[in-house]
């Protein structure tokens, strides 16, 4: 146990650069080595990503030899000492604290992940870091399983599947299991995006009534496509029989799912959010759940993430929670582990990203 938690942590300070394969330094490879630009990878990323850095010839890479364990913040603080660029995914707080650790050389950080909340963009903008993130790739794989999510809590497969397993499965009843369904209801987005109306467009087929949505604006090129109506946040409220939440945590949208929401929704209505956990005031939600004053609510995001096992929102039979799911298809992280493989190669080469934030 103890040699292979040895070989374990060997194995995460193992240092991978294209150029290893040269085995014993000769003056050619070390010329080499030293024009090559360091890069931090903060997680062993899908082999596509990977595979893009090898071949690069442009980088040499060190990486956090592990899916299972985040590199722990003391280790990151010194491995990003003098990088170039650093590839991260979500669970990494990039903030002044490790730009400074990074210093001067840090020119792009590419983060594997649409969501860009876990990057202190002040500080970056601040050092003219660039930031390249993955949107676009993952829409299909997150509203898919949005999809899968809100029927599983309206439908109440969880409780199903449980019941037919522990024996609650007796005759066939009236009104056994019985949830709500889409056919003739209004579906209520919260933040519309690429995503949003990819959901939407997955569900029209389930025949649903309206499609409505409120924004910090109108988004009419979006709306078009799903013949979704613009409405104010308590007018989504009252009127969602299903409110899917999509919008980015910012500032502005911190718990912004809280109990003036909750207490202007139906009854009978259900909470989706596949966005991020801080954007729901979880007491507020817990309350509402608990109360009867909303059906139920399938969360694949948290706060904190893992939620604990002993977490309230566990006990409750009418919230279906998922460990951050929403883009896990073999296709989508690879995709977006090229992609932020590209967007940092490209980023290091002074040229412009795939895909870009604009600080
Ligand atoms: O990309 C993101 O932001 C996620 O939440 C994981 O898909």
């Amino acid at each position: 146990m103890w040699s292979s938690r040895m070989a374990l942590r060997r194995l995460q300070r193992i240092a991978v650069a294209p150029l290893s394969a040269a085995g014993g330094a000769t003056t050619k490879v070390q010329r080499e080595m030293s024009t090559l630009q360091r890069v931090y990878v903060t997680r062993q990323i899908p082999p596509e990503g990977l595979k893009i850095l090898q071949d690069s010839g442009q980088v040499q890479f060190e990486l956090w030899n592990s899916d299972d364990v985040p590199v722990p913040r003391k280790e990151l603080l010194q491995k990003v000492k003098g990088v170039d660029g650093l590839l991260c995914v979500l669970t990494e707080k990039i903030d002044a604290e490790l730009l400074d650790a990074a210093g001067p050389n840090l020119k792009v950080v590419s983060t594997m992940s649409v969501g860009y909340d876990h990057l202190f963009l002040q500080e970056l903008k601040k050092r003219g870091v660039r930031v390249g993130y993955t949107p676009d790739v993952l829409t299909d794989a997150v509203a898919e399983l949005t999809v899968a999510l809100l029927l599983a809590t309206s439908r109440r497969l969880i409780e199903a599947t449980h019941e037919a397993k522990t024996g609650g499965w007796g005759t066939w009843r009236t009104l056994w299991l019985c949830g709500h369904e889409l056919a003739n209801s209004t579906v209520g987005i919260l933040g519309l995006g690429r995503i949003g109306v990819a959901i939407a467009e997955r569900l029209a087929p389930f025949k649903v009534k309206k499609f409505i949505y409120t924004d910090v604006a109108p988004r009419p090129d979006l709306a078009k496509a799903i013949n979704a109506e613009y409405v104010s946040f308590d007018e989504l409220a009252k009127q969602s029989d299903f409110l899917a939440v999509c919008c980015a945590l910012t500032p502005e949208t911190r718990e912004i799912c809280n109990e003036n929401l909750f207490s202007k929704m139906k009854k009978t209505s259900i909470f989706i959010n596949t966005s991020r956990g801080g954007v729901v005031n979880q007491e507020d939600l817990y309350q509402a759940l608990a109360s009867g004053q909303i059906a139920g609510a399938g969360l694949d995001v948290t706060v904190p993430e893992p939620l604990p096992t002993n977490h309230p929102l566990f006990s409750l039979n009418n919230c279906v929670i998922l460990p951050h799911i929403a883009s896990a298809s073999y296709t989508t992280r690879n995709a977006m582990s090229a992609l932020a493989a590209n967007n940092l190669l490209l980023g290091l080469r002074g040229q412009p990203m795939i895909k870009e934030l604009k600080l």
